[in-house]
């Protein structure tokens, strides 16, 4: 069977990987990735894969495998989808910015597999002929010295992100092309209408479990039978609740219940806790700075949140300094400001 869509991934880590075997599996995409630290290392060996949806798989290789964006960008190709799947991380480099060599105005949809809230926002600026879509990913997968290791099943929901400037009938077709690339047998992904709706979902638990594993170093469990989860993450939870119904959003009566139960019988740890044992920058902008951003212009009071924002600010310079994104002098400054 010949080829009918372009898509290139941006991003080959724990997510990223697992959506790209999945495009592959079902076959009906020429499909190109972009993978940068292990570029050499994939480019020769493929990826190992250890999957609770497709199993065991050695050595496996998409069509093309690219080193940056620009190379993928470089033949021409005029891609159908783009798919970032990085870490979103606006306080180091801007999504919109990394994947403008791959996008053909009015041409390319381009999908955000990844957590947060208020994503589509600087897309529609910079695209308003493209469309933009969500996908929000439960699944549970990580990069571990090269293998892949995907321990919860492949769940996604797909919606647009409601560009201002296009017909929601196109923006629709464009989900439901995505998913016909992406569904299989071995996943479950499928179309969500309220893009809105679902990532207040997801920040639920994002926003409040992610948040708190991040910073106190335990996974889910340890949060629960320390007294963290009660005494700190649900009154989160219930923030992120309130948010939510200020801003037109009605979570269901018993979100807070299925959010903690979500992860019964794991011992889980959140993408957040995942990347600081890594030493790796976390996503707290885009999963709490948004939603603090909203909270504040709609007035809705969130001190556990907060707290736990300007924490977490103090651990993401942490990190940037030992990655040499920040350098500070050897010699500390001194300020003349005054404290009371
Ligand atoms: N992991 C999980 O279980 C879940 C994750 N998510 C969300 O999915 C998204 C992806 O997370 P996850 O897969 O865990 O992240 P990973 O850190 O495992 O993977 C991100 C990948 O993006 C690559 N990357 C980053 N910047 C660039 C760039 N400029 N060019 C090319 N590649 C780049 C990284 O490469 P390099 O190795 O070079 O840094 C890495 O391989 C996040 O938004 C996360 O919150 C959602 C649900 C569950
Ligand atoms: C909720 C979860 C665990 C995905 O299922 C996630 O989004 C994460 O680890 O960041």
């Amino acid at each position: 069977m010949s080829a009918k869509y372009n898509v290139l991934l941006i991003g080959a880590g724990g997510v990223g990987t697992i959506v790209a075997f999945g495009i592959d599996y079902v076959g009906k995409s020429s499909l190109s990735i972009v993978v940068r630290r292990d570029y050499t290392k994939v480019k020769d060996a493929g990826y190992n894969i250890d999957s609770v949806d497709y199993g065991k798989i050695e050595g496996w290789k998409p069509d093309n495998i690219y080193p940056t964006v620009e190379a993928s960008a470089a033949k021409g190709t005029e891609y159908d989808f783009v798919i970032i799947t990085t870490k979103n991380l606006p306080d180091i480099v801007k999504v919109e910015e990394l994947v403008e060599p791959a996008v053909t105005p009015g041409k390319t949809t381009i999908v955000l597999m990844q957590n947060g809230f208020d994503l589509g926002r600087p897309f529609f600026a910079k695209y308003p002929k493209n469309v933009i879509l969500s996908g929000v990913s439960h699944i549970g997968s990580h990069n571990s010295n090269g293998t892949i290791h995907q321990t919860q099943k492949d769940k996604s929901l797909v919606s647009y992100f409601e560009s201002p400037s296009l017909s929601k009938e196109l923006q629709e077709a464009k989900a439901k092309e995505f998913i016909a690339i992406y569904a299989n047998e071995k996943n479950n992904c499928t179309y969500f209408a309220d893009a809105k709706w679902y990532r207040y979902r997801k920040l639920v638990y994002n926003a409040t479990l992610n948040t708190t594993c991040a910073l106190t170093g335990v996974d889910t469990g340890r949060l629960e039978f320390s007294g963290g989860l009660e005494a700190v993450s649900i009154p989160a939870m219930r923030e992120v609740v309130a948010v939510a119904k200020a801003d037109g959003v009605e979570l269901p009566d018993d979100v807070i219940n299925a959010v903690v139960h979500s992860d019964d019988g794991d011992w889980f740890e959140p993408s957040m806790r995942v990347d600081v044992k890594k030493g790796n920058p976390i996503e707290l902008e885009v999963i709490l700075g948004n939603l603090l951003k909203v909270a504040g212009e709609l007035g809705v009071e969130t001190p556990v949140l907060t707290v736990v924002y300007n924490l977490l600010k103090v651990v993401q310079f942490r990190l940037k300094e030992n990655q040499g994104l920040i350098n500070l002098p050897k010699e500390r400054p001194i300020t003349d400001k005054v404290y009371k």
